[in-house]
């Protein structure tokens, strides 16, 4: 199914993105980017840029600053120098609700839902469009319950999107590992975002679900037409989908371009690699659903412990 790129009806569309403003999708440039902690340099005048439309890797060994770059994208981290500029605005100086105004959704590493049926998840994720205030909603006014009803039909067609269908009303905790992190998914693109941070998107899965999310992340980019930041360790699946890649070690860039160009690139291969990426593309296995041993596909590089409920 589709789930295109406004909501379902056209009262529905009036209340999308009030920010995030018409138009195409805006380039997210990191320019010069340095942030440290005390005397520690977790990012040193890091530069790359998103194109518009497309899936952006950043990669690199753990510790090498990919989660500290999307904490100051998304307003989590303030950085000690450089910009980050997103639909001319300057996303160091704002916070982390007007980032998200402007359009930016992210999902995070270590997360698992554990409360509320998948439908109270994703109506999470539309709270900033919605309009109704408090009092308005606690007196069920007639518009109000129009606006809440338009916001759930456009969070069961996302949850369609992602095969979270049938699941909809059911509670999230009784779900595989891997459809939670659909869920959580599903919740940022509630948000109708123009830029989506996925950090680490498939850790923790096992072969078929990694497959069937890189698959759905290629779909969002085509259906919607967004721009995708993707941190992730799985080399298969970023060389899989991603149209361009941000290498970075000790917090400073090392490769930049193509995947083909960067799984050939000897300072990729030496600082991360180690040897040049297979295709992880699974074979038919007997994994159940809800088989969520953290597995090891051939270009899977080391990755970080699944932990329950937490962010990093
Ligand atoms: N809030 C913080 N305070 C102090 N040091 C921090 C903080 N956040 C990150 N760091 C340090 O900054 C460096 C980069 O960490 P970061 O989490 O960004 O790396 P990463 O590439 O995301 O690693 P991983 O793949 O393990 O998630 C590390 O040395 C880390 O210990």
């Amino acid at each position: 199914m589709s789930i295109g790129t406004t909501a379902t009806t056209p009262e529905a569309a009036t209340t999308s993105r009030p920010d995030s403003g018409p138009g195409p999708v805006p380039a997210l440039t990191v320019e010069n980017l340095t942030v440290r902690f005390s005397g520690l340099v977790a990012l040193d005048d890091l530069s790359f840029t998103v194109a518009p439309g497309t899936i952006h890797a950043l990669i690199g060994p753990n510790g090498a600053g990919k989660s500290t770059c999307f904490n100051v994208i998304s307003g989590v981290y303030r950085a000690t120098a450089g910009a980050v500029r997103y639909a001319d605005k300057d996303l160091t100086r704002l916070a982390p609700h007007r980032i998200a105004q402007l359009g930016v959704a992210r999902t995070f590493q270590n997360i698992v839902l554990t409360h509320g049926t998948v439908a109270d998840n994703l109506m999470l994720g539309r709270h900033r469009l919605t309009r109704a205030g408090f009092t308005a909603s606690a007196l069920r006014l007639p518009h109000t319950v129009r606006e809440q009803r338009r916001h759930r039909e456009r969070a069961a067609e996302i949850a369609d999107f992602l095969g979270l269908g049938p699941a909809f009303d059911k509670p999230v905790g009784g779900l595989a590992y891997g459809d939670r992190k659909r869920v959580e998914m599903a919740r940022a693109l509630c948000m109708e975002p123009r830029l989506l941070l996925l950090d680490e998107p498939v850790a923790g899965m096992h072969p078929t679900e990694r497959s069937a999310m890189a698959e759905t992340i290629a779909r969002v980019r085509d259906a919607l037409n967004i721009s995708i930041l993707i941190v992730e360790h799985d080399m298969g699946l970023i060389m899989r989908i991603a149209d361009s890649v941000t290498v970075l070690d000790f917090g400073r860039l090392i490769a930049d371009g193509p995947p083909e160009r960067i799984q050939n690139d000897p300072a990729v291969i030496s600082a991360y690699l180690g040897t040049p990426v297979q295709d992880t593309e699974p074979e038919p296995e007997s994994a159940t659903a809800t088989d969520t041993s953290a597995d090891t596909a051939e270009a899977t590089v080391p990755d970080t412990e699944r932990d329950s409920e937490e962010t990093s």
